[in-house]
């Protein structure tokens, strides 16, 4: 909502979070960033839970990332994954005039086979305080049962997305037809993780919808 984000947010959006998101704003796929007002939260999130060590899903050009990286501890990890690093290359100077580069270790790969190979070291079970997912929405199922397990009980991971622009409240025919296959994808997701004894969750209506869930057991 404009006006939350005119009032609440960017008047306290951290400067190199500003400077990125201007930048991204030139890009023909500007919307993919996550909203300030969802990174805002995030960043509460973050702070509440003393993450340190955390996943990201889904990098783009960093905003999601930095926001992170602002926010943990000097010496906090991000393990961030994209399939892409194009995005991540126009992010980057940013990050590093941040000064919180050293926080990440960034993957460039697809996400399911990077989270398979941390599973096959029992090591990194419950290693991580909190994960963002904001990749390929069809998959999110998939990285939410490896998150299941590689998030500690009582650590965190949000999800982007969760309301595709409203649509997930209307009827399939009313949608229009190139928003239908996401939005099929953020139904069937919802539907799953309302269900999943593992996490309490709260289904917050901020930005384009993000799912917070937390690990129970
Ligand atoms: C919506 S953007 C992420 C936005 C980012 N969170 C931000 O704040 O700017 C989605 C990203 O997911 C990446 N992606 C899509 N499918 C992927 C996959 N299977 N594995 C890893 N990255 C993937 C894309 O390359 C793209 O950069
Ligand atoms: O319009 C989009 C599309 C995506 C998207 C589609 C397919 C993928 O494999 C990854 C991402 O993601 C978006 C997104 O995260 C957003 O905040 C707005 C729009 C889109």
């Amino acid at each position: 909502m404009q006006y939350l984000l005119d009032t609440s947010v960017y008047p306290r959006e951290p400067e190199p979070l500003k400077e990125l998101r201007q930048a991204t704003a030139k890009l023909p796929n500007a919307c993919f960033g996550t909203s300030p007002d969802a990174g805002q939260l995030m960043a509460m999130l973050l702070k509440l839970g003393n993450a340190k060590k955390t996943i990201e899903v889904g990098v783009f050009t960093g905003y999601s990332l930095l926001l992170t990286a602002l926010a943990i501890p000097h010496d906090g990890k991000i393990m961030a994954i994209d399939r892409d690093r194009t995005t991540y290359e126009i992010g980057l100077p940013i990050i590093q005039k941040a000064g919180v580069e050293h926080k990440i270790d960034y993957i460039e790969s697809p996400a399911l086979p990077v989270l398979d190979n941390l599973l096959g070291e029992p090591k990194n079970e419950a290693d991580f305080d909190f994960a963002f997912v904001d990749a390929d929405k069809g998959n999110y199922w998939n990285y939410h049962e490896r998150l299941m397990k590689l998030v500690k009980i009582g650590g965190i991971v949000v999800y982007d997305n969760t309301l595709w622009g409203g649509t997930v409240a209307k009827p399939e025919e009313v949608v229009p037809e190139n928003k239908r296959e996401l939005r099929r994808h953020a139904v069937e997701f919802n539907k799953l993780v309302s269900a999943d004894p593992r996490v309490e969750i709260s289904h917050a209506s901020i930005g384009d919808g993000i799912i917070i869930c937390r690990r129970i057991c």
